[in-house]
């Protein structure tokens, strides 16, 4: 794991978006297209919003959410939304979303269609994770009902997800799919949140997700 601090946050959004756009530019030399998958949360606001003012073929660049809340377009907990308001504007305008919900009822439901869209952004160019004070990462919750299915080397692209501090149903891309992406970057923010990362990096990831992506893993940390 290579760990990179930065003085402030404001610091941290504008190294790490200089970062995401590198690594994506770099991939559209020698592909015809780049696919970057992002948290939602609250912590990459800031670096989305530099990211899309940069100067970018971003119309080869596929956009797709680590793992989504089962709630409508257009809700205050929407990572869909708060994508399309953040790092689909400007010039990341013309990004291509790749849709990680749609307006079946539940997650189960609408996984076989969502799953379709995924066949040509596989693997991940570029991966973007969050963290959750609990180590969860992506919708991989310790204790989460579909947890084993999620982190099994056989799981699905996508995954149904219950858990008690998820509040409502989630559908996440599987540990599988996240690990086997070309380039992998952390971003947290805190000290509380930096010293969980320091504990889960000692235990399995099935107590602590997180664990599972941070070997090659580049995290960028600032206060
Ligand atoms: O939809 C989500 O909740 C995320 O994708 C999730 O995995 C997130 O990255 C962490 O929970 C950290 O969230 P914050 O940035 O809000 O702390």
């Amino acid at each position: 794991m290579d760990f990179r601090s930065y003085p402030d946050r404001e610091a941290l959004a504008m190294g790490l978006a200089d970062e995401l756009a590198g690594a994506l530019k770099n991939c559209l030399l020698v592909h015809d297209h780049a696919s970057f998958c992002v948290p939602g949360g609250s912590s990459p606001g800031d670096t989305f919003s530099i990211l899309s003012g940069v100067d970018l073929d971003w119309k080869r660049v596929h956009v797709f959410l680590n793992d989504e809340r089962w709630v409508p377009e257009g809700h205050a907990r929407s990572n869909t939304t708060l994508l399309k308001t953040t790092l689909l504007t400007d010039k990341a305008e013309r990004a291509v979303l790749v849709p990680m919900v749609n307006d079946a009822d539940t997650p189960e439901d609408g996984i076989p269609a969502l799953e379709q869209g995924f066949g040509p952004e596989l693997p991940i160019s570029v991966l973007l994770l969050g963290m959750g004070g609990d180590m969860h990462t992506a919708s991989l919750f310790p204790g989460a009902d579909r947890l084993e299915q999620a982190m099994s080397s056989n799981a699905p692209v996508l995954v149904p997800m219950r858990a008690d501090g998820a509040g409502e149903p989630r559908v996440t891309l599987s540990r599988r799919v996240l690990a086997g992406a070309m380039e992998t970057h952390v971003l947290i923010m805190g000290e509380e949140k930096r010293a969980v990362l320091e504990k889960a990096r000692r235990l399995d990831p099935m107590e602590a997700p997180i664990a599972a992506f941070l070997k090659d893993a580049t995290v960028h940390w600032a206060p």
